[in-house]
């Protein structure tokens, strides 16, 4: 049952999140705030900044930060959590970045992360960027950017996982789908944290290469790409069960309808 939901700004909880949530959440607010020119807050529907309901006795709290830019139409990032004791039963971080078509095109791919931690081990650990063109390719820039010998070493992982079918057609080839291994030899979490934020720093840099005035059909088809890729992000039940089973399913179907995987039109 949803308790309580406000703007996240009275009630900044730093509560300590898994260490790789943590880093990587402040890495991307970092790289935000330093690579893109005029940021701007984006304001969430009905103050949804802050949430907080329970699951089976458990509490669960939801902060979201949301911003927009000339290039980036909605930029958020959602720290999810389910319990309170140090190693929570769910500690989750959801990062999507919705390029603004009017202005980009089909030149500017969807940026994703998800990364799910159960009882303080990583089982799920997630990045793409995700074509937005009728084709499913990404844009040459991106591509020349991410198949470089340097991007392709970090790409290198133990313990791949393998997409469900709603993911396969929306990621792209260089999409990193894996649970990290983390011993004192092998520490996979740094290596996934530098991989999404070097990604995160490319993207910024190429996107905001490509504003300007696209033909209107490339823009009615990066509109397409982007309403296919909610819709398909939309099919993940591993999303939809946490958040019915705390929050309902009304409330469940509108938050993951507006503010999840919103489409743009
Ligand atoms: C860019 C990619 C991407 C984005 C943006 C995204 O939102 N999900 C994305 C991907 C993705 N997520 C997955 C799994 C899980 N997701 C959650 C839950 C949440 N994830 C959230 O973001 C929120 C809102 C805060 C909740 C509540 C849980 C519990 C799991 C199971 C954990 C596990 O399998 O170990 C899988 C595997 C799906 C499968 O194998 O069938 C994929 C591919």
């Amino acid at each position: 049952a949803l308790l309580a939901s406000g703007a996240a700004g009275e009630r900044r909880l730093r509560r300590v999140q898994h260490p790789l949530i943590q880093r990587l959440a402040e890495g991307i607010e970092r790289t935000w705030q330093t690579e893109l020119h005029d940021l701007a807050p984006f304001h969430l529907p009905e103050d949804l900044g802050y949430i907080e309901g329970k699951l089976e006795g458990e509490r669960v709290v939801i902060e979201n930060v949301c911003h927009q830019s000339p290039a980036f139409r909605k930029m958020h990032l959602e720290l999810a959590r389910v319990g309170t004791s140090q190693t929570a039963s769910l500690d989750i971080l959801h990062c999507v970045m919705f390029p603004c078509a009017g202005r980009v095109g089909t030149n500017v791919p969807m940026f994703g992360c998800d990364i799910v931690a159960g009882r303080g081990a990583v089982s799920a650990a997630i990045v793409d960027l995700s074509p937005v063109s009728a084709s499913r390719e990404l844009p040459p820039s991106y591509r020349d950017a991410l198949q470089s010998p340097e991007m392709a070493a970090l790409r290198r992982f133990r313990q791949v996982r393998e997409l469900p079918a709603w993911g396969r057609e929306i990621f792209s080839e260089f999409c990193v789908f894996i649970r990290p291994v983390q011993t004192p030899e092998c520490n996979e979490e740094d290596r996934f944290v530098d991989l999404v934020l070097r990604m995160l720093r490319i993207h910024c840099h190429l996107a905001q290469k490509s504003t300007s005035t696209p033909h209107l059909d490339q823009v009615r088809e990066a509109l397409e790409g982007q309403i296919h890729y909610c819709r398909k992000q939309q099919e993940n039940d591993k999303t939809r069960r946490v958040l019915e089973s705390a929050f309902g399913k009304p409330w469940t179907e509108r938050y993951i309808s507006t503010v999840l995987f919103d489409s743009p039109v």
